[in-house]
């Protein structure tokens, strides 16, 4: 199977979620000209990551305005969107929320981040997710893990057990720690021998410098693509057969020893 998928390396405007959904619109109408199978956000494109003061007021309403504009692209052009996250309140609570579609404009899933990245006080913030992420979009097996999430291999390891084809990291990371980036994703497509779509914001956003970089990783840890640090759109293709192929040459999945810590 082959699927063409577009990583939107955005720039987000600190608390402005207005200009930051007109943006994401016309970002996403923008990569439609070439017609790709997926869309890919990155992380909390609608408040920015974080804006302390008010994100409270500034996050989305039981993600209602999130899922509108994600469901009427996804069902107008027809496109899979792994919607980035954006800041969602339920409640008293504030998740930093991934909404999945399909090619119908349907809620395929949500998926809320697990590590709060405590160096910026995001676990004062958030409410952390508790769920692992597994998903299908046309056939293909797909998982997520949202920016710092990545620098847990153990939680990758867990989801990549689910036979994941294709693996998403939306992410607002600094420019400051580009190379953590840009190595842990390699690492982890490496290790786990799968696809990986890797969306960073890019630019200025509050008193953070963002990374760009966004990459999408084959099952060697080889660039299909990798863009620079402005903001821009990429294009890569996905296709299982290098999957297997990998897999059949140094089969770590068949070879792993999950007794490990019975190991003297
Ligand atoms: N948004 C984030 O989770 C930032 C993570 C980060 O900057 C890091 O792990 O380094």
């Amino acid at each position: 199977m082959k699927l063409r998928i577009a990583l939107l390396q955005m720039h987000v405007e600190m608390g402005n979620p207005k200009v930051n959904f007109a943006h994401a619109r016309d970002m996403m109408e923008k990569a439609m000209e070439k017609k790709p199978d997926i869309l890919v956000l990155p992380e909390t494109w609608n408040t920015g990551f974080f804006p302390k003061e008010n994100l409270s007021l500034l996050a989305d309403e039981e993600g209602k305005e999130t899922c509108s504009l994600l469901s009427s692209i996804a069902a107008s052009h027809g496109v899979n969107i792994v919607g980035g996250t954006t800041a969602v309140k339920v409640g008293q609570d504030i998740y930093n929320r991934s909404y999945v579609f399909d090619r119908k404009g349907d809620l395929v899933t949500s998926f809320d981040k697990i590590h709060g990245f405590s160096l910026s006080g995001e676990p004062g913030y958030f409410r952390m997710g508790n769920h692992l992420s597994h998903f299908e979009l046309d056939g293909l097996s797909c998982s997520m893990a949202i920016c710092y999430d990545i620098r847990f291999p153990e939680l990758i390891r867990r989801e990549a057990l689910l036979d994941v084809d294709l693996f998403f990291v939306p992410a607002a990371w600094p420019k400051i720690r580009n190379h953590h980036w840009v190595t842990l994703n390699r690492a982890r497509a490496i290790e786990n021998q799968f696809y990986m779509a890797c969306v960073n914001q890019a630019g200025k956003s509050g008193d953070t410098e963002y990374a760009g970089e966004s990459l999408l990783l084959d099952p060697w840890g080889e660039d299909i693509c990798h863009l620079e640090d402005d903001e821009d759109i990429a294009f890569g293709r996905v296709d299982t057969d290098v999957i297997h192929e990998v897999r059949s040459r140094i089969n770590v999945f068949r070879d792993r020893r999950p007794d490990w810590d019975k190991v003297e």
